[in-house]
């Protein structure tokens, strides 16, 4: 394209999609403890949002440019073998379900699975040790995917030991895992002997009852019964690189963070002395081996949810993987797959086009199993759900439709709702033993699938020859049960036994006792159910039983007028970016769960909030996925409708680039900000379908002033935008460019020099630059070399900061020359370099032509009493400075002392 035709076009498919959570900020409840009754079925309702896999598993790729080096092979016994060979037999046997009826083998899409990056957080890189995700864009993020075939995430995982996989809740992290078992057990990943998976549900067995053995052999989900443990714990001891330990069923990165906490002495000199002895519990294993007590040379991977940061974590991890969800391309995988009837898989896929919104939560495969589970019952597209709690709504439904003893299922509908609503408050997956829940709510919360039971499995072990195939079972010969709970069922069980954990089958409730913030992905979840089904159509909700005639008499309107009291109270102005996100999907789900809506109170609930979103929109650092863009956009668009314009600003919320094509594309978006990489794709894309009024909008409306580059890919992205703006054939180049006056180059010493060559081409393309902040960036005396030749092109530039750049005589000399040279430059910052007398006395010899100049600084440099007397000298022929800042070490105190008397302009500091 004409446009874009002095760089490489970035790929023109959104094959990449992200899966971040949103945000842990606090955030309006406009449920506040009042909806209790209608939340509850809510809470029920996402109860069944996603039917989740207990399993565990660890992963981490990066991408394998050569074929994997096993390390050296040990000659393994032949017990050793057949147990190695078993467990794989196991395995593949075992790990096939995802979803009822749904397997591996048949139902499985090869979904993305991409790169992350951390930074450090703040300026100060030596200072601050923590580190954060980064958002990255569409971009870019797809450039760092490892591909889809699961075998290469494995070879990814070849020399890192340390590896997180990330992704939000029923993103398909567990399933992943699941699959790479199942390649391990068809021999696919040959760099590993064993394959262990730990789950942190087994944080439930509290008793110092275990041994690193017994955890790995006996606890281990979809191990097999061993008949010689000594022999193959002999054989994972001597191997260790050649051992895969899997972490799942964590829900946040905190969790991992709580088993970092330095161990006793005592404790870690007990499992180093004697991993074998049966005195540990699950807790002090888990921390044994997450902080490299236990099984050292061993590879981890660690699957988890991205939200809070866990710095110790992310400290210590040498690679961040992420599960990316459904493009819409394996959306179609999906549902071709999960329809084996051509015509039904035919309506289904047509459906599907017909209702963006069901189409975009497709983004999570949770989600889109949902959608599925909905249009195989065919109703036309007029009927299908169009927001997230009429989606859940229906699939509780046609659930309760389904299930036989059906006659009392609101009122146990209603018991299981209090439980989960408990449960959501108290911050618990789980349902707590002690609770007494009855016979025929648990029977009926499992046979719904609302709820999971899972024994904490205290596998046999085998002492004899014995051994009948994978089958756990009740066998003989078993160790001692060491949890009074715990049945000899393998794994995970779904039958009614009391004794077993039951969990919620919902990724949304999440752990931890209180020490969280009270505002989770879970509660933001359960609230945005509550306030969509407030504003339900009131047949629908019958049909559930859920509530009673004087509910939706008295009630519902009167909680209808609590949700818009609210809003009206919300000082919008205040609100953070995620809090604003949730407001949008709140009042979505409040106005077109119903189908009618528009002229009842849901429309009054989005008439407010169009009218009085700010008008200047950020979701800066927000993740924004799919479904939510569509949200925003519903919203803006009303308000457009209304007259109103918006700025929006969607950097780092890794929209993808249809989303921004979307949001760009609404004619009431005045300006709009996003990754420079991914605005270049837009418009690319939009100059090769021809769309040349949207092409022009979102050229002229794009901003990127005042830009802060804190990554190397910042200043690659600018470098293309500013190429298109010398080269391009419009006319008038790219106004972003020319509207640049700041810009600040904030890569630190490590990361700036791999940035400058890029910088020093592009500067003399900003013409209109005024203020450019380059501190700390080890320029040295070569960058200033390159300064100079581009300032020769930045006529406006008016502050110019070089502090702590390792600047020397020789680069100040070069520099000295261009200098005078700028017309408009009044405050020049040399803060911290190594500037001696020689500098010193080149700089004074410019100083008085340096005509608008009022503040120098020069402190902290090398220079001696001669280059201060020479610099003091030039300044009296300066009218305008106003200030000269020199002090250091070097400088004799008296003379310093008689300067500044000579001249009070000269300051310490
Ligand atoms: N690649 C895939 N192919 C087909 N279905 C998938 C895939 N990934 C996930 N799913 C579906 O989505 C459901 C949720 O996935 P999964 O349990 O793996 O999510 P998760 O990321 O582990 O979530 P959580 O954080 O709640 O544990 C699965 O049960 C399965 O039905």
């Amino acid at each position: 394209p004409v446009l874009v035709s002095s760089f490489q076009p970035g790929s023109k498919s959104d094959k990449a999609c992200k899966a971040m959570s949103p945000t842990t900020a606090p955030s309006p409840s406009p449920t506040n403890g009042k909806l209790q009754c209608l939340s509850r079925f809510l809470v029920y309702a996402g109860t069944y949002y996603h039917v989740n896999n207990i399993t565990s598993c660890i992963s981490d790729l990066s991408p394998c440019k050569e074929p994997p080096k096993s390390p050296t092979v040990v000659e393994i016994p032949q017990t050793v073998k057949d147990y190695i060979q078993q467990s794989k037999t196991h395995m593949s046997q075992k790990c096939l379900d995802m979803e009822a009826g749904l397997q591996l083998t048949t139902h499985y899409v090869d979904v993305s699975v991409s790169q992350r990056e951390i930074v450090r957080a703040g300026k100060n890189t030596n200072r601050c040790l923590d580190k954060e995700l980064i958002i990255t864009g569409d971009i870019d993020r797809q450039k760092s995917s490892v591909g889809q075939s699961q075998v290469r995430v494995f070879l990814y995982l070849n020399g890192k030991r340390y590896n997180l996989l990330f992704g939000n809740a029923g993103m398909g992290k567990t399933t992943l895992i699941k699959k790479l078992c199942l390649d391990w057990s068809k021999d696919l990943i040959p760099q590993f002997d064993f394959v262990f998976l730990l789950d942190g549900k087994q944080l439930n067995l509290t008793e110092p009852v275990h041994s690193l053995q017994t955890l790995l052999l006996n606890q281990s989900s979809f191990a097999p019964p061993c008949t010689d443990p000594e022999g193959v714990y002999a054989q994972i001891l001597s191997a260790p690189k050649r051992v895969l330990v899997v972490f799942d069923g964590f829900d946040e990165l905190r969790d991992y963070e709580m088993l970092l906490q330095t161990q006793e002495k005592e404790l870690v000199a007990a499992l180093q002395k004697d991993s074998k002895a049966q005195a540990f519990t699950v807790k002090q294993l888990f921390s044994g081996i997450l902080q490299r007590v236990l099984l050292p040379g061993c590879t981890l991977l660690l699957a988890t949810r991205p939200r809070g940061t866990a710095n110790q974590l992310l400290r210590r991890a040498d690679s961040f993987l992420e599960v990316c969800g459904f493009t819409p391309e394996n959306v179609e995988t999906y549902v071709s797959q999960y329809f084996s009837d051509t015509e039904l898989r035919a309506s289904a896929l047509d459906l599907l086009k017909s209702c963006s919104y069901l189409k975009l939560l497709c983004w999570n495969p949770a989600l889109c199993h949902l959608v599925c589970t909905v249009l195989e019952h065919g109703k036309g597209s007029e009927a299908l759900p169009r927001t997230l709690t009429a989606l859940c709504h229906e699939v509780l439904s046609l659930k309760l439709e389904k299930d036989t003893n059906s006659s009392q299922g609101g009122e146990l509908l209603s018991q299981l709702s209090s439980l989960a609503w408990e449960g959501i408050k108290s911050n618990s997956t789980t349902v707590p033993r002690g609770r007494g829940v009855s016979h025929k709510v648990r029977e009926f919360g499992l046979r719904t699938g609302l709820l999971l039971s899972q024994s904490l499995t205290t596998r046999t072990t085998f002492q004899t020859e014995s051994v009948g195939g994978g089958g756990g079972g009740d066998n003989s010969g078993m160790e001692k049960v060491q949890d009074e709970e715990s049945k000899s069922k393998e794994g995970k069980t779904f039958d009614v036994d009391e004794d077993s954990l039951l969990l919620w089958a919902n990724p949304f409730l999440q752990r931890g006792k209180g020490r969280r913030k009270p505002q989770r992905e879970e509660l933001e979840l359960t609230q945005r159910f509550a306030v969509g089904l407030l504003f339900h159509n009131r047949t629908e909700l019958k049909r559930l039983h859920s509530c009673s005639d004087i509910i939706f008499r008295d009630m519902v309107p009167s909680k209808q007028a609590l949700v818009m009291k609210h809003l009206e109270g919300l000082s919008f102005g205040d609100l953070s970016s995620a809090q604003i996100l949730e407001v949008c999907n709140y009042v979505y789900e409040a106005s077109f769960t119903h189908k009618d809506s528009g002229t009842d109170a849901g429309g009054k609930v989005l008439d407010h909030l169009a009218a009085h979103l700010p008008e200047f929109v950020t979701f800066r650092g927000v993740p924004l996925n799919p479904p939510d863009v569509f949200t925003v956009q519903s919203i803006l668009s009303k308000a457009g409708a209304e007259g109103r314009g918006f700025r929006l600003d969607l950097e780092d919320s890794g929209i993808k680039i249809c989303g921004l094509k979307s949001l760009v594309g609404l004619s009431n978006i005045n300006t709009y900000r996003a990754c420079i990489a991914d605005v270049i794709t837009l418009w690319e894309e939009l100059e090769t379908d021809a769309e040349e009024a949207l092409l022009q909008g979102a050229v002229s409306k794009f901003k990127i002033h005042p830009l802060k580059a804190t990554q190397v890919c910042h200043i690659e992205h600018l470098e293309k935008l500013v190429s298109i703006h010398t080269l391009s054939v419009l006319a008038e180049g790219v106004p972003a460019v020319k509207e640049l006056y700041k810009l600040e180059f904030e890569l630190g010493p490590e990361n700036g020099p791999l940035a400058l060559p890029k910088l020093w081409d592009l500067l003399p393309g900003l013409h209109n630059l005024q203020h450019l902040d380059l501190e700390n960036s080890k320029i040295g005396d070569k960058g200033a070399e390159k300064l100079a030749n581009a300032l020769v092109s930045l006529h406006s530039l008016e502050i110019l900061n070089l502090s702590e750049n390792c600047i020397g005589d020789q680069g100040l000399k070069k520099l000295a020359v261009v200098l005078k040279d700028l017309p408009k430059l009044h405050c020049l910052s040399l803060y911290s370099n190594v500037i001696s007398d020689e500098g010193a006395e080149s700089l004074a010899a410019v100083l008085p032509h340096m005509a608008s100049l009022t503040e120098l600084d020069v402190k902290y440099n090398k220079m001696t009493d001669v280059g201060a007397q020479s610099l003091g000298a030039s300044l009296k022929n300066c009218e305008k400075v106003k200030t000269l800042r020199m002090w250091n070490q070097c400088i004799p105190y008296g003379v310093f002392e008689r300067l500044q008397q000579q001249d009070s302009r000269i300051l310490w500091h």
